[in-house]
């Protein structure tokens, strides 16, 4: 019997036992650094001329490995053997696909240092948010497993007199992934699985940046038992490979993560019916974020400041969750600014494969000029309180950034920077607090600091995001126990990890037979 669903406990690393055995797991992976990896189409593996590099952004020389890349072309090819696999695939049984999925999150378990020190080396992160990536990729099959086993009758519906009405789920058809770079492994696999347990065939496409750890979770599925051809593995770029894929007429769904802007071109792509097109295709969009904290006047002031400085800082601020906005109640203000500096004075930033890093580098050059940018812009709209400085002459390494007494309309406080950067302002009273966290057009993660419970109430139904947290920061949702998912221009709200997310890879039937 399938034991009831808990998340993976997270990796105690003050045990010696524990920090030995990933510092063995780091000398494995970088043991096979620079290796060549093929497509996947029809479980074939494909080479091709064209490579995508993926590097260690804490070491621009080190490569992790050289990944052939896709195009139209190869795209095309992976469409039809998807198309074909799905005549059958839909039809499994969804306990089989759900048992596909148990044996594949014990396999990444046995495997768990191995997986993480890959994403040390391929994401930069330290390793408390490489082990937390790789346990929520394994949250995501048992607790998909577990719902797909759930929902494979359907739901009851009322029926009259000799008369019987079923309601019950079908998968769609084949799926577009598009997956970020920020929790390559965790949400990468958690939004191919969902559709794969549903009885939907995939097309893979990871960021540019991390398509090794995906080539590695592509291994593990095979080995659990996925049959050929139902998931395909097609990194390229973006603009190519996607649009193409996301404008294919034999594409039933996409599902992506990413970014505000390449969100909203697929929503408008996929929105157009091209011929041969027999369908309206789904979106599901998980998009940017800009998060606030808000502290009210009689919060515990020293949690707030390690909530804000834990929730802007870790993984370098690259969560959609991440705080980037802090409001505080104008009789606290100074407090809390002072502790958080002070707290951010005392961060390790350097490389994410020394267990005593708190923060490691940012993804990419581009990534490091665009934070850069955003910092000298916050230098013309705040005041500067410490950080502010990078240095990209081996990795992408950004100090941790705090600007006090900006403006809410002002450009910081209201675009997505996506890096170690976090903007101060101060409200007259709670309401005026509300009004500045809700003034940004995101609505992914918020959190408020009080002890007033009237305010935590008010806030409950006034603070518009899709992840309100309480008492507590606002980065690091779990699956199954805060399903996650934003407002306006964070997205479709689809809530990954929650109780309705394979519903969104499914149409639901209905039949009435009369006796
Ligand atoms: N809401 C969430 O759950 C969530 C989770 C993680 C990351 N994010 C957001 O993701 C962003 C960071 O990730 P990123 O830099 O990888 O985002 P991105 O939008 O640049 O890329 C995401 C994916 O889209 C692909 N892509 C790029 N252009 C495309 C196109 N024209 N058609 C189809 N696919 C295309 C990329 O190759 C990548 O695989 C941030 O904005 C972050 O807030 C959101
Ligand atoms: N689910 C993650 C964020 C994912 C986006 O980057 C969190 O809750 O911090």
């Amino acid at each position: 019997m399938v034991q009831p669903y808990k998340h993976e406990p997270f990796t105690d690393f003050t045990v010696e036992a524990n920090k030995k055995a990933f510092e063995e797991a780091l000398r494995k992976v970088e043991a096979e650094l620079g290796k060549d990896y093929d497509l996947v189409i029809g479980g074939e593996r494909v080479s091709t001329e064209d490579k995508i590099v993926s590097i260690n952004p804490a070491n621009k020389n080190e490569v992790i490995g050289r990944v052939s890349k896709a195009n139209r072309d190869l795209a095309e090819k992976a469409m039809k053997v998807a198309d074909e696999a799905f005549k059958w695939w839909s039809k499994t049984k969804p306990e089989m696909r759900a048992d596909i999925l148990f044996r594949a999150a014990a396999i990444v378990r046995r495997r768990k240092h191995e997986f993480s020190a890959l994403l040390v080396k391929e994401a930069g992160k330290p390793w408390k948010e490489a082990d937390a990536d790789t346990a929520e990729a394994i949250d995501f099959m048992e607790y998909y497993g577990r719902q797909m086993l759930k929902l494979k009758d359907g739901i009851p519906v009322e029926s009259r007199p000799n008369e019987f009405n079923r309601f019950f789920y079908i998968p769609l058809g084949v799926g577009v992934v598009i997956s970020p770079w920020n929790f390559p492994f965790a949400i990468m696999a958690g939004t191919t699985v969902a559709a794969l347990v549903t009885g939907n065939t995939v097309l893979l496409k990871p960021a540019s940046a991390t398509p090794v750890i995906a080539y590695k979770f592509v291994e593990v599925l095979e080995e659990a038992g996925l049959p050929a051809g139902v998931l395909n593995y097609i990194p390229g770029n973006g603009a190519e490979v996607g649009d193409y894929l996301v404008d294919h007429p034999r594409t039933r769904f996409i599902s992506f993560t990413g970014s505000r802007d390449v969100g909203i071109r697929i929503y408008e792509r996929a929105a157009k019916v091209h011929p041969g097109q027999i369908w309206l295709k789904r979106v599901i969009a998980e998009m940017g974020g800009k998060d606030t904290i808000v502290v009210d006047k009689d919060a515990d002031l020293e949690l707030a400041a390690q909530s804000i400085v834990a929730s802007a800082f870790g993984f370098s601020g690259q969560k959609c969750s991440a705080c980037s906005r802090v409001v505080v109640l104008e009789e606290v203000y100074d407090q809390v600014l002072n502790r958080v500096v002070e707290l951010t004075k005392q961060l390790t930033v350097g490389n994410p494969a020394e267990q005593s890093t708190f923060m490691g580098p940012v993804i990419d050059q581009s990534a490091y000029n665009k934070i850069m940018e955003y910092i000298e812009i916050g230098k013309q709209e705040g005041k500067l309180m410490t950080g502010g400085e990078g240095d990209d002459s081996k990795g992408f390494f950004i100090q941790p950034t705090v600007f006090a007494d900006v403006d809410p309309q002002a450009r910081i406080m209201q675009e997505e920077i996506f890096g170690p950067v976090v903007a101060f302002t101060k409200a007259k009273d709670f309401d005026h607090a509300l009004e500045i966290a809700n003034n940004t057009e995101y609505g992914l993660t918020g959190a408020v600091i009080s002890r007033n419970r009237f305010n935590i109430e008010k806030a409950r139904e006034e603070f518009h995001v899709g992840n309100l947290y309480f008492n507590r920061g606002c980065t690091g949702a779990i699956v199954g126990y805060q399903p996650f998912g934003g407002f306006n221009m964070s997205g479709t709200d689809s809530k990954a990890g929650g109780p309705d997310y394979l519903i969104l890879h499914m149409q639901a039937k209905t039949t009435s037979e009369m006796f």
